[in-house]
């Protein structure tokens, strides 16, 4: 599994979506409607080739709507869509050997094999590289034999990957690609896609688990009602909403506390502060604590999570703040 660490690396190599030759997928004040409603209201991405991005939003945020239309199924109503440079609805001849998407639905045939499901469809779509064993890579090779019917929704899921895999796409579309997977599953999906990444495949997923942004994301993109409310890496969305400490000091402190560049509250003996200076205000609450001899029970300090963020975001707070 990929660490922190890596994933703070990993950061810093796209900063903005754009390095050399431009975004390997782009779209530019993104709009679509279906009659009078509005899907997509003025979206704009910006993916770097060899990127993974992943796209969250509540229920109805849009995401497929903005996926549909950058893998060609749509055509934009206001804005534009590029992926490698080209129109996707236009070219998808042309993009067809390039790209590879996962669908919610795959809609294979259940009565083929694993194998003959893999066979079949490298006959029908344009390679643009074959690789070498799509079906261990998912782990599904000691499944080749058996009837597409007959897999866990799980396999099903794996399968897909490994047939988008087969062609050796230079960009990937998936859609909730683990949904289904056991844990274990799960995060041998994660390292292949990182793997992915790192060989030169942009890659662009919708998911609504937010570990698997945290742990996969270059950088994200949090969507609500059409437009994106929060965009960056996933410090940098965090760093949208302020760090809290939580402690409760010993009986006997007072409420005098060290001038806090943080809002303090306190729910009984139990005190809250939320800053954008968590080192320098933990380090004053210390300070404070040593000198007049209390204790800081329940210690806690934290940067705001991602589920932080998505749930300022759904509830529809304004106090996602700038970063500055
Ligand atoms: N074919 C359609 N006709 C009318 N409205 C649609 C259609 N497809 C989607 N919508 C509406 O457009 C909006 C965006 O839908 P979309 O499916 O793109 O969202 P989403 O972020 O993928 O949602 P979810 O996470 O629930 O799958 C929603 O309000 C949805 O009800």
């Amino acid at each position: 599994m990929t660490t922190r660490t890596e994933s703070a690396g990993r950061d810093a190599r796209h900063p903005t979506g754009v390095v050399g030759d431009g975004p390997a997928i782009e779209a530019t004040g993104l709009r679509c409607c279906y009659g009078d409603h509005v899907a997509v209201d003025g979206v704009d991405l910006a993916i770097a080739p060899g990127e993974l991005f992943a796209l969250l939003g509540t229920n109805g945020a849009g995401k497929t709507t903005t996926v549909e239309t950058l893998e060609g199924h749509r055509t934009p109503d206001e804005g534009r869509v590029r992926v490698l440079g080209r129109d996707p609805a236009r070219h998808r001849r042309a993009l067809a050997g390039e790209v590879a998407q996962v669908l919610q639905e795959s809609g294979f045939a259940g009565d083929l094999t694993v194998a003959e499901t893999l066979r079949l469809w490298l006959r029908l779509h344009p390679r643009r590289q074959s690789y070498s064993d799509p079906l261990t890579e998912v782990d599904l090779r000691h499944r080749s034999d058996v009837r597409v019917a007959r897999l866990s929704g799980g396999e099903r899921r794996r399968l897909d990957l490994a047939l988008a895999l087969a062609t050796g796409p230079r960009i990937l579309f998936l859609d909730e690609p683990t949904t289904g997977m056991d844990p274990a599953s799960r995060e041998r999906t994660w390292r292949l896609l990182r793997r992915l990444a790192d060989d030169g495949c942009t890659i662009l997923l919708t998911t609504h688990y937010l570990e698997e942004a945290e742990e996969l994301a270059d950088r994200l993109a949090v969507m609500h009602r059409g437009r994106i409310a929060v965009t960056g890496t996933v410090a940098e969305v965090a760093a949208t909403r302020r760090a809290r400490i939580h402690c409760v000091p010993s009986s006997g402190a007072g409420r005098d506390l060290p001038p806090l560049a943080g809002d303090t509250t306190w729910d009984g003996p139990a005190l809250t502060v939320r800053t954008r200076h968590l080192q320098a205000d933990l380090h004053r609450l210390l300070d404070w604590a040593d000198r007049t001899h209390v204790t800081l029970n329940r210690l806690n300090a934290a940067e705001a999570s991602l589920r932080e963020v998505f749930a300022a975001v759904q509830a529809d707070r304004g106090e996602i703040e700038e970063t500055s």
